[in-house]
C-alpha cells in the first residue's frame, strides 16, 4: 500500500477549502483533514497588548488532535476513510495510492506536521484581494472592527517569514489564477506523483 501527504496551505482566504475540496472529489482513495476544524473554543485564546483575540497562533488551535487525527490515517488509510464513509472505490489496479490532503493556514509552521509533507503548495494573494475576501466571510466569532489590518496582515507576515525559515521545498500557487485552473495544475501534479509511486517496486 502506497501513500501520498499533500500540504494545501497558503494566506487566509486564499483558496485553500475550495482547492483542496476540489482536488479531493477528483482523486479517489482521498480525503481532507483541514486545520480549521482544530481551533481551540474562543474562551481559551487570549487577547494580545492591543485587545486582539490572537487567532493566529499555533496555540490557537489544538494541533495535538490534528496530529492524531492524521496518524490515525497513516497507521490504516483504508479504515481511516471507511470510518468516514468515504469506502475506496474498487479499482482495475491493485496498486492503490492513498491521500491525504491536509489544507490550513499554518501547516507548514508546525514541524511535526511540516515533516510528513510529500509535497508542499501555499497559496497566495495580494493584500487589497485578501483583505476583500476576508470582509466577506463571517467565522466564529467575527471579525472585529480593525482585525485585519491591526492583526490578521501583520501575523500573515510573521507566520510567513518563520515558514519560510523553516521549510524550503515549497512550491507557491498564484490565488488569484481562476479555480479551474488551478485545480487542472494541482491535479496533475498530484497524478504525476501517484504514478510515479505505481511504478517504485
Ligand atoms: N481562485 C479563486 N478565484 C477567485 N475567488 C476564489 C478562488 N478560490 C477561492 N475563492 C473565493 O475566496 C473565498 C475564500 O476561499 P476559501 O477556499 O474558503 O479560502 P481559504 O480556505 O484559503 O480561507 C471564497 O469566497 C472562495 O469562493
Ligand atoms: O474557525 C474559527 O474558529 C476561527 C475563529 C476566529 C478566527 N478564525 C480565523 O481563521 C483564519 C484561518 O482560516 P482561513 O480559512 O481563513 O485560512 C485565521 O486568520 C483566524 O483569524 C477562525
Amino acid at each position: 500500500m502506497k501513500t501520498l501527504i499533500i500540504g494545501v496551505g497558503g494566506m487566509t482566504n486564499g483558496g485553500k477549502s475550495t482547492l483542496s475540496m476540489s482536488l479531493h472529489k477528483k482523486i479517489s482513495c482521498s480525503c481532507i483533514i483541514a486545520q480549521d476544524s482544530y481551533f481551540k473554543h474562543d474562551s481559551l485564546v487570549p487577547v494580545d497588548s492591543n485587545g486582539f483575540k490572537q487567532y493566529d497562533v499555533l496555540d490557537a488551535l489544538h494541533m495535538d488532535n490534528m496530529m492524531r487525527e492524521i496518524n490515525s490515517w497513516r497507521t490504516d488509510p483504508e479504515l481511516f476513510l471507511r470510518h468516514r464513509g468515504l469506502i475506496p472505490e474498487p479499482s482495475s489496479t491493485d496498486k492503490k495510492v492513498y491521500v491525504l490532503i491536509v489544507e490550513g493556514f499554518l501547516i507548514f509552521n508546525h514541524r511535526p506536521l511540516n515533516d510528513l509533507f510529500d509535497k508542499r503548495y501555499f497559496l497566495e494573494i495580494p493584500y487589497d484581494v485578501c483583505k476583500r475576501r476576508r470582509s466577506s466571510r463571517v467565522y466564529a466569532p467575527p471579525d472585529p472592527p480593525g482585525y485585519f489590518d491591526g492583526y490578521v496582515w501583520p501575523m500573515y507576515q510573521k507566520n510567513r517569514h518563520e515558514m519560510e525559515s523553516i521549510v524550503s521545498e515549497i512550491v507557491f500557487l498564484d490565488g488569484l489564477k481562476p479555480k479551474e485552473e488551478l485545480l487542472t495544475a494541482l491535479h496533475k501534479d498530484v497524478v504525476q506523483e501517484i504514478d510515479r509511486l505505481r511504478e517504485e517496486d
